[in-house]
């Protein structure tokens, strides 16, 4: 069936999933808050800034008024930074007057209150219009699903009679949907692995090899799945798309800012000199908080974000941060396995 659905956020991630459900015949309504961006897109059909060389489909309508593009909206997608995210849900619940199913496709967890997205929606908009909250998250790179290339992504909700409903809506030829109803582990796998990424850019920028990113990447998934178990994420959800998959994408691609942002770390730029020149959202840093506030409050060990944690907001050198993390106590590989397994 044919759905008229509004994304809100057009940058990279925004514009691309606008295209992914233009491709599958729905009429999409693209908001984005830059007036400029917005002409831009209706008139040249391209978003260079965020998708340099892309074209985007006639079915996809740019929008800088928020209420004009959430006339008639049923299903809402949020590709906000998770920063945005507590202004624009604010800004929504001011101008819709029926009930919106939002799938919210960021990933991060707020600092102080270490609410996941999901919970941040849920305590935002009132609840008679917020039908469900869905999440969409796994690796997916925007430069490749704008171009069509074969990904996989993982929708999830408390109610998955939904999830199942916008895994209708995106699912196509090259963009698979599965569904999880584990939507806790979701959230925290796809916040997460940007802390990882972020450490493995590091590394690379340093001059350390693969063998360095296949630990990092290994033991950084033990430190999410210990941390997400106890928050009460499943911990199979860790070995899936969310968990394990976007691990490896973020880690190992140049598209990722995170990566990016990670490698500029390493070669010896500053953070703010990093975060200036990205253009763009590195979600990692401000999750890097979050994470280091949750394995204090969840009382689990989390050595590489307290590493990196160190490097972001403590000005701790990367290399030092490095060698630390290889001087720790010797340990077993499989006993945070085995206590997750055993707590649950
Ligand atoms: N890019 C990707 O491949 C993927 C990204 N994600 C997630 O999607 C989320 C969005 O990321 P992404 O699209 O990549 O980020 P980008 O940096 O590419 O774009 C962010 C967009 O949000 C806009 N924005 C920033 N602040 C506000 C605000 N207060 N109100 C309205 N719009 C605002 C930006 O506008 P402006 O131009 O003014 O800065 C820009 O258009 C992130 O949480 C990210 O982790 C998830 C999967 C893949
Ligand atoms: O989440 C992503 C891929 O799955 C995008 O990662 P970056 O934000 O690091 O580019």
């Amino acid at each position: 069936m044919v759905e008229q659905i509004t994304v809100l956020g057009a940058g990279s991630w925004g514009t691309a999933l606008a295209i992914v459900l233009a491709d599958n015949g729905h009429n999409v309504k693209l908001w984005g808050h830059r007036p400029q961006l917005i002409n831009e897109i209706n008139e040249t059909r391209k978003n260079e800034k965020y998708l340099p060389g892309v074209v985007l489909p006639e079915k996809i309508e740019g929008f800088s008024d928020l209420k004009q593009s959430l006339a008639g909206a049923r299903t809402v997608v949020l590709a906000v930074p998770t920063k945005a995210i507590r202004g624009v849900l604010s800004d929504i619940s001011k101008v819709i007057n029926d009930a919106i199913i939002i799938v919210h496709v960021s990933k991060g967890i707020e600092p102080d209150s270490l609410l996941r997205i999901s919970e941040i929606i849920e305590e935002e908009m009132p609840s008679q219009l917020l039908k469900d909250v869905v999440v969409l998250s796994g690796p997916s790179h925007a430069e490749e699903v704008s171009q069509r290339h074969i990904t996989t992504v993982t929708s999830s909700s408390k109610n998955m009679a939904a999830a199942e409903y916008i895994q209708d809506l995106f699912i196509n030829q090259h963009f698979r949907v599965y569904t999880n109803p584990d939507i806790i582990g979701v959230e925290i796998g796809g916040a997460l692995k940007n802390i990882i990424a972020l450490a493995a850019g590091i590394t690379d920028g340093l001059g350390y090899g693969d063998n360095a990113k296949a630990a990092l990447i290994t033991r950084g998934l033990a430190e999410i799945a210990r941390l997400g178990s106890k928050m009460g994420g499943n911990p199979l959800t860790f070995s899936g798309l969310t968990g394990i998959g976007d691990l490896i994408v973020t880690c190992t691609s140049v598209h990722s800012r995170n990566w990016r942002a990670g490698n500029l770390l390493g070669k010896g730029q500053k953070l703010e000199e990093v975060l200036e020149n990205m253009g763009m959202v590195v979600e990692g840093v401000r999750t890097t908080k979050a994470a280091y506030q949750l394995a204090r409050k969840y009382n689990v060990k989390m050595p590489i974000t307290e590493a990196l944690y160190d490097v972001l907001f403590n000005e701790k050198e990367p290399k030092i941060a490095v060698d630390s993390l290889m001087a720790r106590v010797k340990t077993h590989e499989m006993e945070d396995l085995v206590n997750i397994m055993e707590n649950r």
